[in-house]
């Protein structure tokens, strides 16, 4: 891990703009950085902005949707980077897996077609060279059947099968920071552990930085390094995972770990053995 943080948010406030100049307050002042292999684990309660944070970082926040303050990726202002700049870090440095992998998909296009396009247009590789790398990574991702699958279209696929695309379209131009909000909670239980599996391996693998947003403490604690806990907009409290589980500071993050119903879930991902 080098010293210098991959990304650094820096009093990031968001509000959403409402009609007559009125503002709802979304994210206060939030600040934390995120090295380059590290997986930094994001919790809080509903509607405490988990979502609009990560949207920010990718810079697709919706118009009524007003930032201050500075992300910084390797140094660069992602706030003040111009719409052009953005397309061109998406996918290429940022990737982001969503959480309700149909409505990420596009509907018209075959998925093996949805994961050579960034290839193409990012990379300037031909359609044949990037839909054969396309293959690989449906390989990459583990898709059963993966030459037939890359000419089906989204719906004829299963929610796991469909979130390992959006997976493969995340990783296909190997960014160095991967975005997961959500990433399982559309997914049946049976099929969530091995969607959470694949993107562990993979991310080790290609030693990327990785925000995870969970609801589910157990996943949290079985994947992340450090991780932070929202409340309102606010960062209430962060630190090592297995320190913020074991010794949490907060009344909030005591009273959210209360709600686990086994403490064995929140043994660390380093500790196969005690999954939850
Ligand atoms: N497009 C939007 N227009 C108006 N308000 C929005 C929009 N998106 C989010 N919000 C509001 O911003 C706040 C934060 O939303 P966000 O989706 O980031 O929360 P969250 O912590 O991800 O919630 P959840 O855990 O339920 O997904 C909420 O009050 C939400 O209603």
């Amino acid at each position: 891990m080098s010293n210098s943080p991959f990304l650094s948010v820096r009093s990031l406030s968001l509000g959403i703009a409402l009609s007559q100049g009125r503002e709802i307050p979304v994210l206060d002042a939030m600040d934390f950085d995120l090295h380059s292999g590290e997986t930094l684990g994001i919790v809080g309660e509903s509607g405490s902005g988990k979502s609009l944070l990560c949207l920010s970082i990718i810079g697709l926040l919706p118009d009524i949707a007003k930032a201050s303050g500075q992300i910084l990726l390797e140094g660069e202002d992602l706030l003040s980077a111009s719409e052009a700049r953005m397309c061109a870090l998406r996918g290429k440095r940022i990737g982001m897996v969503f959480q309700e992998p149909l409505t990420a998909l596009n509907p018209a296009m075959t998925i093996g077609d949805q994961i050579a396009e960034g290839m193409v247009c990012h990379e300037g590789l031909s359609w044949r060279k990037a839909r054969r790398r396309a293959l690989d990574m449906l390989d990459q991702v583990r898709m059963p059947d993966a030459k037939r699958r890359a000419k089906a279209y989204p719906h004829e696929l299963s929610g796991g099968q469909r979130q390992r695309v959006g997976i493969a379209i995340a990783l296909a131009l190997k960014p160095a920071l991967l975005i997961a909000d959500e990433p399982t909670t559309a997914l049946d239980v049976t099929v969530q552990a091995e969607v959470l599996d694949l993107l562990s391996d993979l991310v080790a693998e290609h030693r990327m930085a990785m925000m995870l947003v969970s609801h589910d403490l157990g996943v949290i604690a079985r994947m992340c390094d450090r991780t932070i806990v929202m409340v309102a907009g606010q960062k209430i409290e962060e630190g090592a995972t297995r320190a913020v589980f074991e010794h949490p500071a907060q009344p909030y993050t005591r009273n959210l770990l209360k709600s686990v119903p086994n403490r064995s879930q929140t043994s660390r991902r380093s500790d196969p053995e005690e999954t939850c």
